[in-house]
């Protein structure tokens, strides 16, 4: 019988630190392995880097510095991020800047010191285990990345956009260029940095291809309570939080990985011959790049790095450094830059200079945004569009009841507001839906529904991002976009045929098609449409047709999103589906049949046609095959991976909105003010309606309780408790 109905308890500390504490080796006294000999390693694995020239992809970065023989990482706010490029097939993540590269370059070089030690000490006959030993050593200050110090002013009102200083103790903690931490012991093949490819019966593990083709191809099913912006609000909150640096070149473009090349940095999967939905040989995939897991640099696997501030803090909205912020800010009165609405008097998302998007031309431009990814798609723009909005129309507000503000004053002081916003929504309205009011519950998740200030901060809980939760839970998203969106008018009505997923991805044009009601009748046809239901399917324009490119020859070459998210989680080496089912406190299958309490036996069956041992399921397929979490959209796996990352991003930000008193904290009048705030009363301030459903992220029935009522009924937030 499945227990998906009932309330689990999911196991609520989950970090995973590497150490070898407990078994306190002394390496030097038993290898004679010390600080030197560690140097040394360093010392020679650059030399050769510069030995090999230019067909390394590190010397450029070595050779540039190479007076103090290691790459230097700009200490300054990296930015000048370059626009996106869909590169045909390449993912989309070319967000990479001189700092995360010196990180990718110095890390490559401790993994490779790394392996070099590993294999010195395997074959000896030490109680130990190599890898784990490895962990009581660091690479020296001048060969780690993090060395640098940050000053910290304990009493600044306003948080940095690098994420900096929220934690006082360890400035670097949830800062943008930091690695992500993990749930559990990673799972590569070699312990250290091989992606995992093995099932446990030897051999390999199924093809993500034909993993995505068999059991994730798209089948059109809607859910009955979540409204379709519930997903684009979810993506806008991804690309807050979460933005895996790809290995790049050392001019920044993102490795080429075409067929079967015998580049360590790549991972490309080869298509089986039989894939009659996509006529390609292989599909192209780089490796995520590599960075120390620590602070200090300690030697061991290899980790990931996170290029955005893991904080719920409007990074996607003002950009990841100040250098980008102001690029975004107009500098009067408080104001974000913003492009003139074709269909009202209303603001768009500026223009950006580079033409990386399909389609466009004089009329018809790219967006820019604070996250390189806003053109991803209009679904996406959308939700980007509606908070500048918000936050311009909030600075207004500020600069009538406070004329003695300056625009320096006037834009931090929205911004705060805004990130406020944000976060209520967050916690009060979308995380409940996602994992359930129980789960959310639990983890103390929920706001306070008095006037009072929340005391939860803990400065020892680890804001980063998790690799579990970045390459597998959090994607969950994927499978609630349809293939077709509906447009809206403010009158509740539907203007005209609905737009395919397809023709909305990193094609703006629709945005600029006034007849049809830019990009506003999109947002709300969002919030009147069903999303697609939570299981394993993807919409056929993501499995099949993403990024899609014509070559010359006539060849169509595309990326398929399910198998990409399979091929990822193995790059980063991220542990099999049960393993974490495990850790989160489910008891682990011994066999597939064991899989029955969290999934239904059609999809269990799925799952063994396609899986030799229940112990290779990956971990994305399997979290989205299981049924659904007691009043949430989630299985449990990935409700309490959900659930504890939103732990962690909540106790262990300084700057959460609830927190206070402190110079920072707002007044418990404001706070209450922004406690008034929903995701439909956003959408009401900023777009051309009247009515619309209480609860946004549900569709507006009355069998949900959640009919349209007129927007003047829902609570307003009173900006006067700002009065200075
Ligand atoms: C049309 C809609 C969407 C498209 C085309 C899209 C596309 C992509 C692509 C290409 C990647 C990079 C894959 C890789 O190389 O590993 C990605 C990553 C990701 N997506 Fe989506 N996505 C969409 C919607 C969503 C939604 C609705 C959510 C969540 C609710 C979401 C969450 C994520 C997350 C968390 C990642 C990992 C990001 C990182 O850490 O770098 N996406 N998506
Ligand atoms: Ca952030």
């Amino acid at each position: 019988r499945l227990i998906s109905k009932l309330n689990y308890s999911f196991n609520h500390n989950l970090d995973y630190t590497p150490n070898n504490q407990n078994k306190s080796i002394d390496l030097n006294k038993l290898t004679g392995i010390n600080n030197e000999t560690i140097k040394n390693l360093f010392e020679e694995t650059i030399n050769s880097i510069l030995n090999e020239g230019p067909s390394n992809r590190l010397w450029n970065l070595f050779s540039e510095s190479n007076k103090s023989r290691h790459a230097r990482q700009s200490n300054q706010n990296f930015v000048n991020v370059s626009p996106l490029k869909v590169q045909a097939l390449v993912q989309i993540a070319s967000q990479s800047s001189p700092e995360s590269r010196a990180i990718d370059a110095q890390s490559t070089i401790g993994l490779s010191v790394s392996a070099n030690l590993a294999k010195r000490l395997e074959g000896k006959n030490f109680d130990f285990n190599a890898v784990d030993a490895l962990a009581g050593l660091t690479a020296s200050n001048e060969f780690c990345p993090f060395k640098t110090n940050i000053n910290c002013n304990p009493n600044d009102r306003f948080q940095t956009f690098d994420g900096s200083c929220n934690n006082l103790q360890q400035p670097w903690l949830g800062k943008t260029n930091t690695p992500y931490k993990r749930y559990h012991k990673p799972a590569y093949d070699d312990k250290l940095n091989s992606p995992r490819s093995s099932s446990v019966l030897g051999g390999e593990l199924p093809n993500p291809r034909a993993i995505s083709r068999l059991i994730m191809s798209d089948n059109s099913e809607f859910d009955k309570v979540m409204s379709h912006i519930t997903p684009f609000f979810g993506q806008f909150l991804a690309h807050d939080i979460t933005s895996v640096a790809i290995s790049t070149e050392s001019s920044g473009k993102i490795v080429d990985c075409p067929c079967n090349n015998g580049n360590p940095s790549c991972m490309s999967i080869n298509f089986p011959s039989n894939d009659n939905a996509l006529r390609m040989s292989c599909m192209r995939f780089t490796r995520s790049s590599a960075a120390f897991s620590t602070f200090d640099c300690r030697l061991g696997h290899r980790e990931q790095l996170n290029l955005l501030t893991s904080f719920i803090d409007g990074t996607q909205i003002y950009g990841p450094s100040t250098s980008r912020s102001n690029e975004l800010r107009s500098f009067q009165g408080g104001q974000l830059r913003s492009s003139p609405s074709i269909v009202n008097n209303r603001q768009n998302l500026p223009h950006a200079q580079d033409g990386s998007c399909r389609g466009t031309n004089e009329q018809v431009k790219c967006f820019a945004g604070g996250e390189g990814r806003v053109n991803e798609n209009l679904g996406l723009t959308g939700m980007h569009t509606l908070f500048l909005r918000e936050h311009n129309r909030i600075a207004t507000e500020l600069s009538r009841i406070n004329p003695q503000w300056d625009d320096e004053r006037l834009f931090s002081e929205a911004r705060k507001i805004v990130i406020g916003i944000l976060q209520h929504i967050v916690y009060h309205e979308w995380l409940p839906i996602i994992i359930g009011w129980n789960t959310a519950a639990m983890f103390d998740l929920v706001p306070l529904n008095n006037k009072r200030y929340y005391n939860g901060y803990n400065p020892n809980i680890n804001p980063s991002l998790s690799g579990e939760f970045a390459t597998a839970a959090f994607r969950f998203g994927h499978t609630l976009i349809r293939s077709q969106i509906k447009k809206f008018d403010g009158n509740g009505r539907e203007t005209s045929d609905a737009l395919n997923i397809f023709d909305i991805i990193f094609r703006p044009a629709e945005a600029f098609n006034a007849t049809n009601g830019g990009i506003d009748s999109l947002v709300l046809g969002l919030l009147n449409e069903a999303a697609s239901k939570y299981d394993a399917n993807v919409a056929d324009a993501l499995q099949n047709r993403l990024f899609e490119v014509k070559l010359g020859d006539g060849t169509v070459i595309a990326v398929d999103l399910a198998a990409t998210n399979i091929n990822r989680g193995r790059d980063h080496g991220i542990p099999s589906y049960n393993t974490i089912r495990e850790k989160c406190g489910i008891k682990k299958a011994a066999s597939f049949q064991d899989l029955s309490d969290t999934i239904k036996p059609e999809k269990v069956s799925l799952l063994a046609s396609v899986y030799k041992h229940v112990d290779d399921i990956d971990l994305y397929p399997g979290g989205l095959s299981e049924t659904p979490v007691n009043g949430g959209v989630v299985g449990p796996t990935f409700a309490c991976l959900i659930a504890n990352q939103f732990r962690d991003l909540k106790k262990g930000d300084r700057f959460y909105y609830e927190n206070g008193p402190s110079s920072s904290a707002f007044t418990l009048d404001q706070l209450n003010e922004i406690k008034k705030v929903s995701i439909s009363r956003v959408v009401c301030n900023n777009f051309e309606i009247n009515m619309i459903q209480p609860n946004g992220f549900m569709q507006p029935l009355s069998s949900l309780n959640n009919a349209k009522i007129l927007c003047n009924w829902l609570p307003q937030m009173n900006l006067s408790k700002w009065k200075e």
